[in-house]
């Protein structure tokens, strides 16, 4: 999405034809400037928000913060930043606005939305400017001036872990542009002071503090040695302070304001030089020198240069001086305005709705990290923010659709793709290649949801309007500056950190358990399809990196999008995670993508060019509303990586994936995660056939009138029977069949309950009737087990009976049976909860298993829904 996309770095290098106009600008000249102003207008796009996803971890408390780059080398000592002012004497007074985080600061203040540099700007202009741990030598931070170096053009040394100068900055660069910009265009600016500032003249209140409105007296470039003595132009700033009335609350509390001049009481001298004629002011107790960077007397004192630069020390006129400030633009409000529902998408999803807040109670700045609202971060203060949700239906999500512009590639020299029709989907298989010669990193398989299954009870369009009203406990990931929400069921995922939380399938509301079942008819037919097409196409399979088994999905993560939210290039893992991992998108549309990870051997022969380091993309797609999309292999993660792009405004991803727990190094975690990833017994109703069911099995289903016990067949659409019935059905085929016939051995019928007051509601129970005399009473459940035409589930292979062993198969049956009976005794006594004898289910394998769990849980939810149906009949 354009609005979330980086333009430009302020401390990217400009080179061209306007660069080097600029490179002859003087310091000061005011004309100079103008033209430089023009040429920014002209060639500039507005700085906007930076997207936020791909940026490095945002550094809280104690740890020293300066939202450095993961790439950069490690300080020398990651002390408490605190201790650099121990000592010092307590402010006068308290900022207007403060944050704990980067992050927290950069998303709630609209003056300074920029997470990595020092300087926020817009339209060209700069605004917002922070003054942290990288102090030059020349630095000043009083009570009403400021005065820094430029950033850019400096490294932390290594060894050292000091900030050096690594490169000249003769042309300046987009920081000193904006700010010359601002100068001139009279542009207050506001900064904002880290506690890793080590000239912090009191003890900081907290990491970030918003310090006042400042505007620009001078911008000019000096020149330096760096350590190893070699010279360096860079850019210095000096900033005033707006209200020179009012004591600063960064100056101590018990001392009178020592700084506290006026305009016109001090005045700094200034020269014209006589090469260059340039004005420059006599700022360095030195002597006067030339700040024309380009003129030959350049920053020679007295025909000097060298090592008497490195003691530069300020001359008084300079540091005293006060300049008017009067202009037409308005000042930025220091606390930012609470966002509202005006200034949004009409869906509480909109940009604002990302932003973060200053709380008007403590004033700190807080991320949006719930999905339903704003909390203030800070402990003990309860104030909330809302913009309340509007539902998004299909038809919002239909226009969405219509105009969303998504991106479909395949460069077809590395990726295969092959067309079926699968489950009642329109399906396609991807392959991606790995690093040798026939070698197979797996496979992406989707399956492309129509109108018509979106719209099906249970389906893409009841779990959308689902998840919108279910608590589903999204959350930004504190810890990592991205733009999604999200919430982790079942065992815990690293998910490039490990996910701090996770709740267990036993505590997932529906929503979450439908995904999950959901997804694995996706993940074990997309294997099956997957490894067909590969016998019928003749395409390479590399040994173990996409097996086909397909094994159980144990989590579940769950990522909302608000409108701008984006997640970026990622594998999902190697180590932790098995070969197989499903996600259904639901809402907007999206755009997904895949290219070779920078180091892989991939595409070098077939001219797939690197972008800035990254491979470009091999494959891209467009994922609508209840399309699956499967990638299985291993090799999928090791050679590549992908992102989603969302073009809509509101987006659910439910990502399942089976975490290998055996791996998991941390033994709590690992005994926690079986238990958390425990699949509840009765989420079963909730099974996934795919979308043909209806073809294959064509079973007379009869249901009986409550009230008058005539029966009639049904294809009733009511809401979800038919699909209930279909699994039923399902079930019939797969396991119930009659040995001598074939035909189904039971057959669900509808019969008027046996339960006390449940008079003319329409109560449907399903109750099997076979050739013989019901065991019990009419309620009673028989389940005759047939394995003589079905593969027994491949993971019991072992305890499955024999073919033919009868003994073993009617004990089995038996224990169906059992259960089942068991069951409905149970749901009839109005507990409506499944409570299956464990034991007995050990006897089944998985399959069966999960298909008795299945009828007894189907039969529970319609027993329940019919409870629930208003008895108005009489
Ligand atoms: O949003 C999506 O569709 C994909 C999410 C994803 O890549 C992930 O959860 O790892
Ligand atoms: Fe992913």
């Amino acid at each position: 999405m354009s609005a979330t996309k980086r333009k430009r770095n302020d401390d990217d290098q400009e080179t061209g034809p306007a660069a080097r106009t600029r490179s002859k600008m003087h310091a000061l000249s005011t004309e100079d400037a103008e033209q430089l102003a023009d040429a920014d207008e002209a060639g500039h796009k507005p700085d906007v928000l930076v997207d936020n996803a791909q940026l490095p971890v945002a550094p809280e408390l104690p740890v020293n913060a300066t939202g450095k780059k993961k790439t950069t080398p490690k300080r020398a000592s990651k002390g408490d930043p605190k201790d650099i002012h121990r000592g010092k004497p307590e402010p006068s007074g308290a900022p207007e606005v403060w944050a704990e985080s980067r992050a927290a600061l950069c998303n709630a203040l609209d003056y300074f939305r920029s997470h990595q540099s020092s300087l926020h700007s817009q339209d060209g202009v700069a605004v917002g400017m922070m003054i942290d741990s990288k102090v030059g030598e020349h630095d000043i931070f009083s009570s009403q001036v400021i005065i820094t170096s430029i950033g850019g053009g400096c490294a932390r040394d290594d060894r050292t872990g000091e900030i050096v100068r690594v490169k000249s900055l003769e042309d300046g660069n987009a920081a000193v542009r904006n700010l010359t910009k601002a100068m001139h265009l009279k542009q207050a600016i506001v900064v904002i002071a880290g506690m890793g500032n080590k000239l912090w003249p009191t003890t900081p209140p907290h990491y970030y503090n918003i310090l006042d409105h400042f505007h620009i007296t001078d911008i000019w470039p000096v020149k330096t040695l760096n350590h190893g003595n070699i010279e360096f132009v860079h850019w210095m700033i000096r900033f005033e302070k707006v209200n020179l009335l009012e004591k600063s609350w960064w100056t101590p509390a018990d001392a009178a304001n020592p700084e506290k001049y006026m305009v016109g009481e001090h005045v700094c001298p200034a020269h014209k030089c006589g090469m260059c004629n340039g004005i420059s002011k006599e700022k360095y107790k030195l002597g006067w020198t030339c700040l024309n960077n380009q003129c030959l007397e350049f920053f020679k004192f007295d025909g000097k240069t060298g090592d008497d630069q490195a003691h530069l020390e300020y001359t008084d006129s300079f540091l005293h001086e006060r300049t008017e400030f009067q202009s037409a633009r308005p000042l930025y409000p220091l606390v930012t305005a609470l966002p509202t529902a005006d200034e949004d998408n009409g869906f509480g999803t909109g940009k604002v709705s990302r932003n973060g807040i200053v709380c008007p109670e403590c004033r700190r700045c807080s991320r949006r990290l719930e999905w339903e609202r704003w909390e203030c971060e800070t402990d003990g203060c309860d104030f909330r923010h809302t913009i309340p949700f509007q539902i998004m239906k299909p038809q919002d999500v239909d226009d969405e659709t219509q105009s969303f512009r998504g991106r479909q590639y395949i460069n077809s020299n590395i990726v295969s793709k092959f067309e079926r029709s699968i489950g009642g989907y329109g399906a396609e298989v991807y392959y991606l290649p790995g690093e040798q010669q026939g070698e197979l990193a797996g496979s992406v398989t989707i399956f492309r949801a129509t109108p018509d299954i979106c719209e099906k009870p249970q389906g893409p369009d009841d779990l959308f309007a689902e998840l919108q009203t279910s608590d589903i406990s999204l959350r930004l990931r504190s810890e990592q500056v991205t733009s999604h929400f999200q919430s982790n069921w079942g065992a815990y995922y690293k998910f490039g950190v490990v996910v701090k939380r996770s709740k267990g399938f036993d505590e997932a509301p529906d929503a979450i358990l439908k995904g999950l079942h959901r997804l694995t008819w996706a993940g074990k037919t997309a294997i099956d399809a997957a490894g067909k097409v590969t016998g019928e196409e003749g395409v390479a399979v590399s040994e173990g990196s996409a097996p086909a088994e397909f094994i159980p999905f144990n989590e579940l993560l769950c990522l909302g999008y608000f409108e701008t939210s984006v997640i970026h290039y990622h594998d999902d893992g190697e180590k932790e995670l098995s070969p197989t991992v499903a996600t259904l998108s639901l809402g907007s549309p999206a755009t997904m993508r895949f290219r070779p990870k920078k180091k892989a051997n991939i595409g070098q022969s077939s001219g797939l060019k690197s972008d800035k380091g990254n491979k470009k993309e091999v494959l891209g797609f467009t994922l609508n509303h209840g399309d699956m999309v499967v990638m299985h292999g291993t090799g999928i993660h090791k050679y590549y990586e992908h992102e989603v792009k969302p073009g809509g405004k509101l987006r659910y991803a439910m990502t399942c994936r089976h975490i290998l727990l055996d791996l998991m190094e941390d033994e709590e975690r690992r005994l926690e995660s079986i238990i958390k990833g425990r699949i509840p017994d009765s989420s079963y109703r909730f099974t996934y056939h795919g979308e043909d069911m209806g073809e294959k099995l064509k079973v007379q289903v009869e249901e009986t009138d409550v009230s008058t016990g005539s029966g009639r067949s049904v294809h009733n659409d009511e809401e979800g029977y038919v699909q209930v019935l279909d699994a039923v059905d399902n079930l019939d085929t797969e396991l119930c069949t009659d040995d001598t016939d074939g035909e189904p051995a039971m057959d669900y019928t509808y019969d008027e309950p046996t339960m006390g007051d449940m008079g003319d509601m329409e109560e449907k129970v399903f109750t099997r009737y076979t050739d013989e005399e019901p065991v019990r009473s009419n309620m009673e459940e028989e389940l005759v087990l047939d394995n003589t035409d079905k593969e027994p589930a491949t993971e019991n292979m072992d305890e499955e009976p024999a073919m033919g062993d009868m003994d073993q198969e009617s004990t089995t049956a038996q224990h169906a049976s059992t259960l089942v009976g068991g069951f409905m005794d149970n749901i009839m006594g109005a507990n409506e909860t499944l409570e299956a004898d464990s034991t007995l289910l050990q006897t089944l394998s998985s399959e069966q298993r999960d298909i008795v769990l299945e009828i007894c849980s189907r039969i529970a939810y319609q027993v329940s829904m019919a409870r629930r149906q208003p008895q108005n009949n009489n």
